[in-house]
Order: structure tokens, then C-alpha cells, then sequence
């Protein structure tokens, strides 16, 4: 079993990432995909009229604040452009894909977290509204239950809090903690750049591998937004996932490619 996590930031190649991944499930694969969304959101949330807001914790963490507006543009696009759109192109290459988010089926719960720590201009303020969480429980059933019956899932946030509220997680960390439930060998984590570099945005000083009980050290190489990435390839490795890669998803067969090491490798 294998976890195949696709973000949504610019340049992701979709047709590229689904013909992989059709090609490898038809020789009997067995995998779950999960997808993120963060790129077009931003681009409809500032048509919409409610440009994102990010917020960045006093520990360094950078995170969408998810108001209740925000919170359905997110689901707008999330669940639906990129969730059906990725469902339609497996569908035309002959795999028979679900797509569901974490709030169906309860697939991804977690406590909500209503408000958020934020550092603007050198004081820490705290924002309340937040429609947040991390996942902590994965309901494998249901997934069990559509892999056993010979369906593709592609899964998506938000994810469901205890109470059914929906709230915006990770999807690094929701594919982690997906990856840990259903013991799966290896999780892949596919952006718009080759890996981690050491020293970001310089694609030449990719870091090829990073040891297994080691891996929260580089999170100083990581900024904003990469370091959920890391967070959630070290949440993984210590649950049992045998290995995570961190791979390139704007062309080629990314899937394949980072199946056979290109990126960097966390093992
Ligand atoms: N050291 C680093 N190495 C590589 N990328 C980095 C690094 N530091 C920061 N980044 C940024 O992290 C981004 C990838 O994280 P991001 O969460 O935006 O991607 P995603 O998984 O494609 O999106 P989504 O949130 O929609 O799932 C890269 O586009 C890059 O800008």
C-alpha cells in the first residue's frame, strides 16, 4: 500500500501525476491519493473578494486562518474543481475513482481549534474564528471498504472535528497520519519542487536523503509552508510508514520517478 500525496501549488502537473498513477494501479498498485488545493484557493478566494490570510504561529508554522467564508471557498475548490477534476481524468483512464473529503465519512476527525496564535508586526495576537485542526483519527473502513471493491480514493480536507464541524488540516500531515492507519510501505509527498533543498529556491542544492530517526533537524531547512512537509515525513516514519519521499510533481512520471528515489528520500 502506498500513499500518494499531490499538493495544489502552481505548476503541478495533474495529467501527468493521474496517468502515473492510472498506469500503476492498472498492474495492481494498491494506493490512496490525497490532494491539496492551497494555489487555485488563493486565486478564487481573491476573485471572490476574500483574498487568504495567513497567519504565521510564534513557533515559525504558517497557516491559512480559515473564517466561515473562507471555509467554503476552501471546500469550493478543494472538494470540488480539484477533487473532481482529478476524479474525471482517472475516470478517462479507465480507473474508477471516489472522490471524498475528510469530512465524508468522517474519513479525517480531529479537535477543532477555534482560535490561532499569530506574530504581526513583532507581537503575538490571537485570532479567533479559525475553522483549524489536525487529524488524529483516520477512519480506514470506508477506505477499506472502496479499496476492497476496487475503487481509487482521492481524499481531500477539510476533515471533520469531533463535534462534525468542518476544519481546514494539513494535507501533508492528514496523508501522514493516513499513511500510519493504514501501515502503508511508502507515503510520497509531490510538489512544484524537486525536494527539500538545503538552500531554497536553489534546485541544485537538493538534499537527496534525510535518516529516518533525524528528520526534525531539517526542519531548518524548510521555510513556511514546506515545514508541515517535514512534519508530517517525521509523524510518518515514527508511526511505522517504512519510507516518505518528497518529489517533484511538475512533469515527467512523478509518481514512478519518486517511487524509484528521485527527490529526497526519508528512510
Ligand atoms: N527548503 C525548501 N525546499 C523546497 N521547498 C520549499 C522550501 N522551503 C519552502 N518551500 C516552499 O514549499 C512549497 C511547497 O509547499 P506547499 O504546501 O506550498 O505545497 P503543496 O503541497 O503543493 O500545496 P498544498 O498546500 O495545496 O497541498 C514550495 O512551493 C516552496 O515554495
Amino acid at each position: 500500500m502506498i500513499v500518494v500525496k499531490v499538493g495544489g501549488s502552481a505548476g503541478i502537473d495533474y495529467d501527468a501525476v493521474c496517468a502515473d498513477i492510472a498506469n500503476l494501479w492498472n498492474n495492481g498498485q494498491k494506493l490512496v491519493l490525497v490532494h491539496g488545493g492551497s494555489g487555485e484557493t488563493n486565486r478564487v478566494a481573491e476573485a471572490l473578494g476574500h483574498p487568504p490570510k495567513f497567519v504565521t504561529s510564534p513557533s515559525g508554522y504558517t497557516s491559512r486562518f480559515t473564517d466561515r467564508q473562507t471555509l467554503e471557498i476552501f471546500e469550493m475548490v478543494y472538494c470540488g474543481k480539484i477533487n473532481k477534476g482529478i476524479v474525471e481524468r482517472l475516470q478517462r483512464l479507465g480507473v474508477n475513482a471516489v472522490g471524498l473529503s475528510g469530512l465524508d465519512g468522517r474519513i479525517f476527525e480531529g479537535k477543532h481549534k477555534d482560535s490561532v496564535r499569530s506574530v504581526e508586526g513583532g507581537k503575538v495576537k490571537v485570532l479567533r474564528g479559525d475553522h483549524t485542526g489536525t487529524v488524529e483519527k483516520v477512519n480506514t473502513g470506508l477506505i477499506e471498504l472502496l479499496l476492497g471493491a476496487g475503487y481509487l480514493p482521492v481524499l481531500t480536507p477539510p476533515a471533520a472535528s469531533y463535534e462534525g464541524v468542518a476544519i481546514n488540516v494539513d494535507g501533508d500531515r492528514a496523508a501522514a497520519a493516513l499513511a500510519v492507519a493504514l501501515k502503508a510501505s511508502t507515503m510520497l509527498l509531490l510538489s512544484n519542487v524537486p525536494g527539500l533543498l538545503r538552500d531554497y529556491p536553489d534546485e541544485a542544492s537538493l538534499i537527496r536523503s534525510i535518516p529516518a530517526n533525524d528528520v526534525e533537524s531539517y526542519l531548518e531547512f524548510a521555510q513556511d509552508r514546506m515545514k508541515k512537509k517535514v512534519l508530517g515525513a517525521a509523524e510518518a516514519v515514527k508511526g511505522g510508514v517504512g519510507r516518505v519521499i518528497f518529489g517533484d510533481a511538475r512533469a515527467g512520471e512523478p509518481v514512478s520517478a519518486a517511487l524509484a528515489g528521485a527527490g529526497t528520500v526519508v528512510q
